[in-house]
């Protein structure tokens, strides 16, 4: 064989690969939490965009829910207004959640829409006040701290979301929401996407992070743990190997696992089309909660 033919044939053979997956996944559901670098650069982010339009082309139910706590930040700051984070949630006063609707909602999503449309995929882009798809409420912090419009899901209403996806749009969804009383909610992407997959008895749920993945040692790429059961995850935390950052979005993947997504994945975002990667390979690229 020549060079070309051997190289084509390993090709051929990632492909083969992915057969199985592609097999145990077509038709089921999907769920990305899309932030962090692979938001912010713009190869990565095409990658992101060719993966998720990837999954769609054969046969799987993408459902995009994303951050954009670093935008808001951005523009927060040209306003001369400082970003305050309680325990990793923005401090977010009346001002605030109009910003973060307007940055997630009003400029987030509709470009996601425009970057998967422009690959031939539907897109629509909802944020929790449409369809009432986030009921939500006021959140409370555990030590009593206020703060300010931070809202919570008390329930996902999977009506639009559902419409979207029969109708076979990609639904691209903002972590905004709203109450009885009108008021509009900032809440925490990773909570989210772990309510949105929940309610959608989801496959998968997808974290997009800047790090490799759960390690056993935060800064040793080498210690990523590759598999992780729900209890092995709590003592994790309870030892203090998870810390940080890394604690909620634990949460959010238990979280997900009690209200049965049967997989929860948490991926190294700046490695491009580590989706792919993780979703179709035997040996996956990042850490695998079920
Ligand atoms: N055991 C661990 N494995 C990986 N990352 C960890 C661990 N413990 C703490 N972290 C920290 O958690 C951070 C990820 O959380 P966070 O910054 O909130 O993510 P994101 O901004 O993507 O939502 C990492 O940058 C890392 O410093
Ligand atoms: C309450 C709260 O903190 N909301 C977040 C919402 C965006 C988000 O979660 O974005 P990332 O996933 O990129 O961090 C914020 O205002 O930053």
């Amino acid at each position: 064989m020549t060079e070309r033919q051997e190289n084509g044939v390993k090709k051929a053979q990632v492909l083969i690969e992915a057969i199985p997956y592609i097999r145990k996944f077509r038709g089921t559901t999907v769920v990305i939490k899309y932030g962090g670098s692979a938001m912010v650069d713009n190869a990565l982010k095409k990658a992101v965009i060719t993966d998720i339009a990837m999954l769609k082309f054969i046969g799987l139910k993408p459902v995009i829910v994303h951050g954009g706590g670093k935008e808001i930040s951005a523009l927060l700051a040209k306003m001369g207004k400082e970003s305050v984070f309680i325990d990793g949630l923005r401090y977010t006063d009346k001002e605030t959640a109009d910003v973060a609707e307007m940055v997630l909602s009003g400029t987030i999503g509709k470009n996601l829409v425009k970057d998967l449309e422009a690959v031939g995929i539907h897109a629509c882009s909802i944020n929790g006040k449409d369809g009432s798809t986030f009921i939500s409420k006021k959140k409370e912090d555990k030590k009593g701290r206020d703060l300010g419009f931070v809202g919570e899901i008390e329930k996902v209403d999977i009506t639009l979301i559902k419409t979207l996806m029969d109708a076979d749009f990609i639904p691209v969804i903002s972590p905004i929401g709203t109450d009885s009383d009108g008021n509009t909610y900032n809440i925490n992407a990773d909570y989210a996407a772990s309510s949105v997959a929940g309610a959608l008895n989801a496959q998968k749920l997808v974290f997009m992070t800047d790090v490799d993945g759960i390690m056993k040692d935060k800064d040793d790429p080498e210690s990523l743990i590759k598999k992780l059961s729900e209890s092995e995850a709590i003592s994790l935390i309870e030892s203090g190997v998870i810390s940080g950052g890394m604690i909620p979005k634990t949460e959010c993947c238990l979280d997900a696992l009690k209200k049965g997504v049967k997989s929860v994945h948490v991926l190294d975002g700046r490695i491009p089309h580590s989706i792919l990667l993780e979703i179709f390979t035997e040996e996956g690229i990042g850490t695998m909660l079920l």
